[in-house]
């Protein structure tokens, strides 16, 4: 005997993202809002003044990319249950993409899954990580290894925040915004060359571009089976880099802009890219002050490495390759040799 189980009716998890100031948030519900002591420092009484709810809790976590891990995790769901939150209870990310990956995973398994709210307090998280319900934390083995898909119920993307944002997290933040153009449109590209981000209106624009495009390509693949894979343009390399060096000497941005450099080495040597484009590239990414070279110490293990991409399978590993400016293609049969060739121009006697 054969039971079908029918589960196409899903629910419908579509939701908003407000580019704008923070209104005023009514629940009438428990919230509890997860955050830093840097971003809270700097933007809570902000948030606390718009925010009504019979009961807010506050779950400050460690500021650090290194500290997107377990504990964390372990540290917010204790709070959670010591204040009697419930499955009807709400979930406040406010700070960067490591507080709102972690906030979103641990929505998505507290109680099996609750709602969940993004306000992005950085350049980064407002372009990119706060869209589209990829959250999870990273372990030994590398970046984001463990997570969930569990999209958030409104996202709050208030440009009042980024007044307070470093220099240099700022250009992280320009690094994905770099990501978004170069794979799926050669306008916003050409348009960011000649752009000055430091111009309110300008970054303005950046911003709701990078996240229509991020929006409409989450729409069509929202749990990466296909075109998704596109918006990890550089990041198979750029992951190994942030694994390798523990988290604390880049930015996560900031290793997506040596991968992109490093994908376009590899789409240069196959034919997809033009050197000139490439360049284009790379000086676009220079002006932000953003790195753009890495001294790969062991260059097998820096390959090996890459089996431990969620994008790889058993014998092959996937690479997001642009194909010129404004495309791109995704490539899982690319051979070994080629591939260490590019990492052997990326070591400290090539450079
Ligand atoms: N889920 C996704 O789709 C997605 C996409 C891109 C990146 N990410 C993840 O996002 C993380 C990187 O996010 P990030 O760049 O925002 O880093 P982050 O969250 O570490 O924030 C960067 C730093 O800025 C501080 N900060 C935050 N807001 C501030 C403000 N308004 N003023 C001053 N300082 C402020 C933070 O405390 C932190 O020290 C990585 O873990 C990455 O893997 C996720
Ligand atoms: O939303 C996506 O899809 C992305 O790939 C966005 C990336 O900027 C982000 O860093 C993402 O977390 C990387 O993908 P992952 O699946 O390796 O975590
Ligand atoms: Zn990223």
């Amino acid at each position: 005997m054969t039971v079908d189980i029918d589960l196409k009716k899903t629910v419908d998890t579509s939701y908003k993202i407000y580019i704008d100031a923070l209104p005023a948030l009514t629940f009438d519900k428990k919230v509890a809002v997860v955050t830093n002591p840097t971003v809270s420092g700097l933007h809570l009484d902000y948030l606390l003044e718009r925010l009504e709810a019979p009961a807010v809790e506050v779950i400050t976590l460690p500021d650090g990319e290194q500290y997107k891990n377990w504990e964390s995790i372990e540290t917010v769901l204790g709070a959670l249950f010591e204040a009697r939150f419930n499955r009807s209870s709400l979930l406040i990310a406010f700070g960067g993409g490591v507080i709102g990956d972690m906030t979103g995973f641990a929505a998505s398994i507290f109680q099996r899954g609750i709602d969940f709210i993004q306000i992005p307090t950085t350049l980064l998280s407002q372009v990119d990580a706060s869209v589209g319900g990829k959250t999870g934390i990273n372990n030994r083995y590398g970046k984001n290894l463990v997570g969930a898909f569990h999209q958030p119920i409104a996202v709050y993307a208030d440009p009042h925040f980024l007044a307070t944002l470093p220099p240099r997290e700022f250009a992280a933040g320009v690094a994905e915004i770099v990501k978004m153009a170069v794979t799926f449109d050669a306008d916003f590209f050409a348009w960011l060359e000649t752009a000055d981000l430091s111009k309110p209106e300008q970054l303005a624009e950046a911003v709701a571009r990078s996240v229509k495009t991020k929006a409409a390509v989450v729409a069509q693949d929202e749990k990466e089976r296909g075109l998704r894979a596109a918006l990890n343009y550089g990041h198979t390399f750029g992951h190994v880099i942030e694994n390798e060096t523990n988290y604390t000497t880049y930015l996560h941005g900031e290793t997506v802009a040596i991968g992109m450099v490093m994908a376009n080495r590899l789409a240069v040597a196959l034919g997809l890219m033009e050197a000139t484009e490439a360049e284009r590239v790379e000086q676009l990414l220079q002006r932000y002050g953003l790195p753009v070279r890495y001294a790969i110490a062991d260059v097998d293990a820096f390959y090996e490495a890459f089996f431990l991409d969620k994008k790889s399978g058993d014998n092959s590993i996937t690479f997001i390759l642009p194909q010129h400016l404004g495309g791109v293609e995704m490539r899982s049969d690319i051979p070994r040799e080629a591939v260490m060739d590019i990492l052997r121009t990326f070591t400290e006697a090539a450079q």
